[in-house]
Formats: C-alpha cells, structure tokens, sequence
C-alpha cells in the first residue's frame, strides 16, 4: 500500500484510487486490443495494398512482426509503475504517466503507457530522493495473477525513498518460480539500469555472481537497444549467444514478452554450422584446438599457399598473344598480398590485376577497349587461372583444414615455433590412423567426421577466406566458459557491432576457460571495454549464498563477493544411507510446497535417480523438455548453468567434483541455482572446503 497513504490522508479513498488505477489498467488494455485489430486488419489486406510481390513481402512481415508485437499477455501487468512529475521538470511538469511494457495510445494517439524503453520512462529506475530527476511521485504497482491489486507510492520530492525495502520489489524476487525465465522490467535496479541503457556503440563485460541479474541485464539491454535503434539493427540484427539448448528454451520467452520477437538466439554451436559434427575430440585434443595458437597456425596455413610466379604468362587471344613479364607478376602478387584481404577476396583481386595488364596490351594493340565478355573470357583463360592456381590457389575452409591434418609437413611449417612436435602429432594423429574410433581422417574433408572443435577451426578458416558478416549487437551470456578460439567466433560476428558479454570467473567450468577478463575482451576484439561488477543477488537466499560462497577461495579466482537481497529461503545439508530413497522422500516433501523442483547430480548418476523417481510414481522432465508439464526436473549438473529452480536438491556433491578437473567450480554453479530452498543430500563426506 501506499507509503504516502499511510502517513497522511489521501485526497479521496485508497480503494478509490485503487479502483481509478484498475479502470486506467482496462482502459489500456481494450485500447492495446483496438491496436493489435488495426494491426490484423492491415495484415489482411496488406497484399492487396502493396504493388509487387516484394513489397507485398516486406509490408507483410512488418505487419506480422507488428501483430506479434502487440500481443497482449493477461498474466502479466500492462503497465508496473506511474512517474508524476512535479513542477520543477521543465519538460513534463505537472504531468503523469503510466510506465509499460510498450507503447499504448487511444483512439485519439493520447499515451495511456508509455515504453519503459522511452527516454521519459528512466526516471522510474533511476530517481531518488537525492536525485529527484524531476520526479513528484514514483508509483509501483503491485499485481496477482494480471489484476492490479496493491500500489506503493515514494515521494521524492518530500525525501520517501523505499529502495530495496519496497514490499513490491521483495514480493517479485521471493515469488516462488515455475517454469521458463521472466522479464524484471517492473523492478530493474538502477545499477542494472545503467548497463541496460548503455549506448549502442559501448561494449561491456558484465561480472557478477550468481543470481546477479546478468542473464536478466543483457536480455533487457537487446530490448532497449533494438527500441532505441529499430532500424538499424532490424537490418544489422541482434544475437543472444547461450551455452546449450536447455538455457536458450529457458530464456526464449523474455523478449518475445518485451514485445521482441526478431531476436536470433544460438549456442556457438549453432554459429559454426559449416562442416557436420559427427565425432568427438579426445580432451587433450579438443583443448588444443581451442587454444589462441591455433589462430596464427591457420593463418600461417593460409599464408604458405600464397606462392611465387615462375614464369612469364603467355596468353592467345585470337591471332593476337598477349605476355605478362615474371617481373610484373612477381609484383602483383606482392601488392595484392601487402593489401591483407580475405585469401579468396585476393585471388579475385589477383585475377582482376592479370585480366588489367592483358586490358592494357589489347587497348594497346587494337586502339579500342575490349567490352566486358573479352575480359570475363581473358579471367576465365588457361594461362591465368593456372597461374592463379599456381601463385594463389583456391582454397575452402574444410579443405584447408583437412589438409593440414593430413600433411604433417604443411602442418610443421604453419605450426613452426608455435606447437611442440608432441602437440602437432595430436593434431595428425587421426590422419596417421592410430585412432581407430571412427573419429579418422577420410581421404576427403567432405567425407571426414568433423568434431565440434574442428567446426569451430574451419569457422576460423572461413574468416581467413572470406569477409565476415555481423550483427549490430550481439549477447554473450556464461562467457567465462568460452575458449579463445571460441571467443574469435564471436569476435567475427561482431566486429562492426557491439558486444555485452555476461559471466562470472567463478562459475568457468571449461577446460579452457577464462581466468581474466581482459584476456577474453582481447579474443573477442573489444580489448577497451569495461568490466562492470553486479553484486546484489536476487536468486539465491543469504543463508545458500553463504554456503556455497565456503568453495570461492578455492576457485582461485578474483571476483567480488555478492551480497544476498533474500533473508528468507532455507538450507538443508543431510548425510543419509540411501542416496535414491532420500532424493524420493525428499522430492516428495518439495511437492508439498508451491514452485519448481530440481534434482541435480553428476551425470552419471542421474538416469539411476530418474527412475527411483519413477518408481515412486513420480514424473520427471529432463531440463531440454521443461514444457513436459512435470514440476520435478533431474538435471545432470553439467547442464544446470544459467537455470534457478524454486528447491534444488542436489544429490551427492562429492561425485560432482570428482566428475570433472573443474569439479569444484561445476559445484558452485550447481550449489547457486536455488531460488528458496536448498537441499544437500549426501553419504560420503562433503569436498573439504564444504565440511
Ligand atoms: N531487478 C530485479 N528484480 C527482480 N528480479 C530480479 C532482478 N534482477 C534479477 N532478478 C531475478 O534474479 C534471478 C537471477 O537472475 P539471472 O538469471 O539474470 O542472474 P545471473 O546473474 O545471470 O545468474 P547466473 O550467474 O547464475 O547465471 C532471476 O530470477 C531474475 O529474474
């Protein structure tokens, strides 16, 4: 209830205003309807409007995107707050604006919300009462089940300010959790406030630790920036990156729930999509595959194609023969070479070069220009494209890749310096056939089974060849766990456009993992960006937090601790005789409470938990199929990053750290992920630091 309500008087009723406030709310909510209808409507006839088929297309997707848009989700509050304006705001004095998840006018093009996108509606996130920005009041509005049903007004121009002590704001960070991942845009910080709205062309590192809102910050920063810049990055486009499918279907819905529903979202998986994965790397192999030497080894691999003209070029042109010297050969070469371009954007400029030396003689000769079919044809000629195939061969990403596998020699010289002879035999040995896996070399790149590392390193020759293109911003969420050559995929993807990497040291579980963030800016291309620590927790209860927070100085990382937000949630650490008959009794005692239930155990163990579940008649979904319906999950805790669930039962932490070189690191991740409560079960005892 209001604050201001309570001290003094109001000018009429609560319950009137409260009522006022409903009727405003079903007043915006018909006119979102007329909105979205005019929408469908044009949608309908936008084909018989539009002249061509192009046109036709275009106006079709715009109104699509338009409909979808304008989707209204009657579980969810239409507008979360109103900004009254006091007389000291020059632009907006005296006025009062409801602040939404998008833009609704009435009929007459009056704003009954307003975008909390808009520049207007900052001052809902960020005025205090020491900085007022204009503000009179600042209304929250709190809501169940899509009905308004309370509201809490600050008065900053008498100095009120609830802060984080605003019952609103507790009611949305200790609602229990159901399923898929929710838009915060009613109680943003001002700390997450200011990276959401950071400029367009700023990249940012974001640090935080679990439950710190990093995920929830660089979604509603591709919000505000495909608001802010529609246009442009319609074109340009917007990627959120995440470690696997289970966290991707775990967030999806925020955005299309911003109203954004053109944002492409994809594992680095997805990204190198050139060559089909069908076999895995031993780790010693994988791991040297991603290292940051593996660059300048491919990029040396290209290089060494690059050859020298050997003789002078002789072509027949009819009754004519045209002869290019060794000495102009040698210097094209030479140029085109000093220009760095993509190896096959310099073939073609080679080429080009060849064909315009053959241009001149013939101009020469024949006191006329040859037209375009003489010097497609000159291009196209014997001579010059054995030449080309001499001095700069054409190459494919695969090819090249295959190739310096298969030729140990070729691999020696790009690797000279760079790789010990142990570790180029690695790289070989699939090749020579001492792996007999099935993971061999074929006699051709089309018909080798390709491992993801290999994908990622023919990504990387394909930017050697060819020119890349980006996105207008890109989203990189768990970015501690990117490889270096990882980091260049993305790098790639983003050159012309800006970057907001989230991650947290502590929780890198990746072989190759980043131990500082710098180093990882300096893969990704973006070496000047700031790191930006997030440190107030919204998940994880302070009694969890403390627990889990006992394995940090064993991580060996420098990372700032965070500070819980959550007195409530609770802590349970049991030694039990039966591992599968105490997850059953202990899930069964969860289901008693509302919210979801994870259980959450090294991978091995957990198919034998899922059917103990079974057996006691209980359904479980996997954390990839979440739309199962089942409130219980069994997550193996490979697959848990970036995931919260209501009580999280984790089974056996000993085995978890035992799973994995980084097991103890995998433990924090997993030990973080409960909303309100957190169940250890275990028979042998916990990993020292633990205990
Ligand atoms: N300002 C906020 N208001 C309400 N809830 C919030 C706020 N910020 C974050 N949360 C909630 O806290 C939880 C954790 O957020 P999120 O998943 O973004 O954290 P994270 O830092 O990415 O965590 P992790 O490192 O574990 O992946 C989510 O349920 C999110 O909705």
């Amino acid at each position: 209830m209001s604050l201001h309500a309570q001290e003094i008087p109001p000018p009429y009723g609560l319950a009137d205003e409260l009522a006022e406030e409903r009727a405003h709310l079903t007043r915006s909510r018909a006119a979102l309807r007329r909105m979205r209808e005019r929408a469908e409507a044009l949608f309908a006839t936008g084909d018989k409007v539009a002249g061509d088929a192009y046109t036709a297309e275009q106006l079709g997707r715009h109104l699509a995107r338009r409909v979808a848009e304008l989707a209204d989700d009657p579980r969810t509050p239409l507008f979360f707050g109103r900004l009254d304006f006091g007389d000291a705001d020059a632009e907006h004095a005296g006025h009062r604006y409801h602040v939404g998840r998008r833009h609704v006018t009435d009929e007459q093009g009056e704003p009954l919300v307003l975008d909390w996108r808009a520049p207007v509606s900052r001052a809902f996130y960020r005025a205090s009462a020491r900085d007022p920005q204009g503000l009179a009041v600042r209304r929250r509005f709190g809501f169940g089940d899509g009905k308004l049903t309370s509201f809490e007004d600050e008065h900053l121009d008498r100095g009120e300010e609830l802060g984080r002590a605003s019952r609103i704001l507790t009611a949305e960070i200790e609602r229990p959790r159901v399923g898929p991942m929710r838009d915060i845009v009613a109680t943003i910080q001002p700390e997450q406030d200011e990276l959401v709205r950071a400029d367009l062309a700023t990249s940012i590192c974001v640090q935080g630790a679990p439950g710190t809102g990093k995920t929830a910050v660089g979604l509603h920063r591709a919000a505000y920036l495909l608001y802010l810049h529609r246009e442009r990055l319609r074109r340009s486009k917007v990627l959120v990156v995440g470690p696997n499918r289970a966290f991707l279907g775990y967030i999806a819905a925020v955005l299309p729930a911003l109203g954004e529903v053109e944002v492409e979202q994809a594992t680095v998986e997805d990204l190198v999509d050139r060559a089909p994965v069908r076999a895995v790397d031993p780790p010693d192999v994988a791991t040297l595959k991603h290292d940051a030497r593996m660059a300048e080894v491919l990029r040396r691999a290209v290089d060494a194609y690059i050859g020298e003209p050997v003789e002078p070029m002789l072509v027949s042109d009819g009754s004519f023969r045209w002869r290019i010297g060794l000495e102009p050969l040698h210097r094209l070469v030479q140029e085109t070479r000093a220009e760095r371009l993509p190896y096959a954007v310099g073939r073609e400029r080679v080429r080009a070069r060849v064909v315009g030396l053959l241009q001149r003689q013939a101009e020469a000769r024949r006191a006329e220009s040859p037209g375009d079919a003489w010097l497609r044809r000159m291009g196209k000629s014997k001579p010059v494209t054995g030449f080309l195939d001499t001095v700069w061969p054409a190459l494919t990403p695969d090819g090249l890749l295959h190739t310096l596998y298969a030729e140990p020699v070729r691999l020696a010289q790009a690797a000279d310096g760079l790789l010990t002879p142990d570790e180029q035999s690695l790289l070989t040995r699939r090749a020579t056939g001492r792996l007999t896996n099935g993971t061999g070399l074929a006699r051709t790149a089309k018909a080798t089974r390709w491992t993801t590392a290999d994908a990622m390193l023919i990504d990387e020759a394909a930017g050697l060849l060819e020119r890349s293109t980006g996105y207008g911003h890109v989203v990189v969420d768990e970015a501690q766990d990117l490889s270096p050559m990882q980091c260049r995929v993305i790098a790639r993807r983003s050159e012309h456009g800006s970057l907001t990497l989230l991650g947290d040291l502590a929780q890198a579980t990746a072989p190759w993992a980043a131990t500082d963030w710098r180093e990882s800016l300096r893969h990704l291309g973006k070496p000047d960006a700031a790191v930006v620590p997030l440190t107030i927790g919204f998940r994880v209860p302070a009694a969890v937090l403390a627990f889990a927070n006992r394995l940090l100085p064993a991580l060996a990382v420098d990372v700032p601790p965070a500070e819980s937000l959550r007195g409530d949630g609770t802590l349970d650490v049991r030694t039990v005789t039966d591992l599968a008959g105490a997850t059953v009794a202990e899930v069964r005692a969860a289901l008693a409470h509302e919210g979801s239930i994870a259980v959450v155990a090294a991978d091995d163990t957990v198919e034998g938990l899922r059917s103990a579940l079974a057996e006691a008649g209980i359904d479980t979904a996997t954390a990839d199929a979440p739309a199962a319906g089942a409130r219980v999950t069994v997550v193996p805790a490979t697959l848990v990053k970036g995931l919260e669930y209501d009580h999280v039962i984790v089974v056996e932490p000993a085995a978890i750290v035992a799973a994995e070189p980084r097991g103890l690191h995998r433990l924090y991740v997993v030990l973080t992920r409960a909303v309100s409560r957190l169940s250890v079960l275990h028979t042998v005892p916990l990993p020292a630091p633990l205990a």
